[in-house]
């Protein structure tokens, strides 16, 4: 039985799928967080389960965790693998030198430990996620929940003296209260519409005292796989300066939908 996808989760399928490729037996993987990220977890634990690859995976969520375990993938802690030879993760924006907005799901802080551990970042995306600019989608800051309207507000006045466009921010929700990250903090969304210096703005947010981590990722990503709901994978890799397309055959994937559903 084949399960139908709609066009959005066939991209980010394919784009999971090809990325699942670049894991090799015996490796440290860290596995990212959200929709395009649940996929690949999916995608590995169909390789472990199959076609026996042995692999470590090192979740960057609780809800990863949970999902990687269901897959029957040997999940272990940061601190056990302290080195990763890959993570795989999704991000909210992406732009041509492959930095990223990310957070979006609200895990960016372990998701950055966790990248930055990695001597490979491979962000799985689909094609609505490339922008000419950061910062049309809100920047999550996660801050500590003590004192954190004061945190906020000095966030705001320092965007208004780095004359960052935008300038509002609002408190991540959960319903009636504020969502709570897998570490307990809370998440500052900043509307900034448009980030000029994307560098600059992450080292100023992380000098703030009770900003915890921001959800820029500069200089961490090296090749970003970009999905289409028609098979097409692009590949983007800074390092080596490439940009190569692929077709992904739906046929041969089939018994991945069997039993795979979200
Ligand atoms: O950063 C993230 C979670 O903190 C996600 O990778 C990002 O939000 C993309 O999610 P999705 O794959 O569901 O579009």
């Amino acid at each position: 039985m084949t399960i139908e996808l709609s066009p959005i989760d066939r991209a980010k399928f394919v784009a999971a799928r090809r990325a699942a490729d670049f894991v090799e037996d015996g490796m440290r993987v860290g596995l990212g967080t959200g929709s395009t990220a649940a996929w690949l977890v999916r995608c590995l634990g169909e390789m472990v389960r199959d076609h026996g690859l042995r692999i470590k995976g090192v979740p960057t969520s609780a809800r990863t965790a949970e999902l990687a375990r269901d897959m029957g993938i040997n999940v272990i802690s940061l601190d056990e693998a302290r080195w990763l030879d890959l993570t795989i993760d999704g991000a909210d924006e992406f732009d041509d030198e492959l930095n990223l907005i990310k957070g979006g799901g609200g895990a960016l802080l372990q998701e950055k430990i966790v990248a930055t551990a990695s001597d490979q970042m491979i962000v799985i995306a689909d094609a609505a996620k490339e922008v000419e600019h950061l910062g049309a989608f809100p920047l999550p800051c996660e801050v500590i929940p003590f004192g954190w309207r004061t945190t906020q507000a000095l966030i705001e006045e320092t965007l208004v003296a780095m004359d960052v466009m935008g300038r509002a921010s609002s408190l991540r929700m959960n319903g009636d209260k504020p969502y709570i990250t897998d570490e307990g903090n809370y998440i500052v969304d900043l509307h900034l519409n448009r980030i000029g210096n994307a560098r600059q703005l992450a080292m100023v947010l992380n000098q703030m005292p009770g900003v915890v981590e921001n959800g820029l990722f500069i200089d961490i990503c090296d090749v970003v796989v970009i999905g289409h709901s028609d098979g097409r994978v692009e590949l983007r890799d800074i390092n080596e300066g490439t940009a190569t397309e692929e077709k992904i055959d739906f046929a041969e994937t089939d018994n991945l939908f069997s039993d795979l559903g979200d």
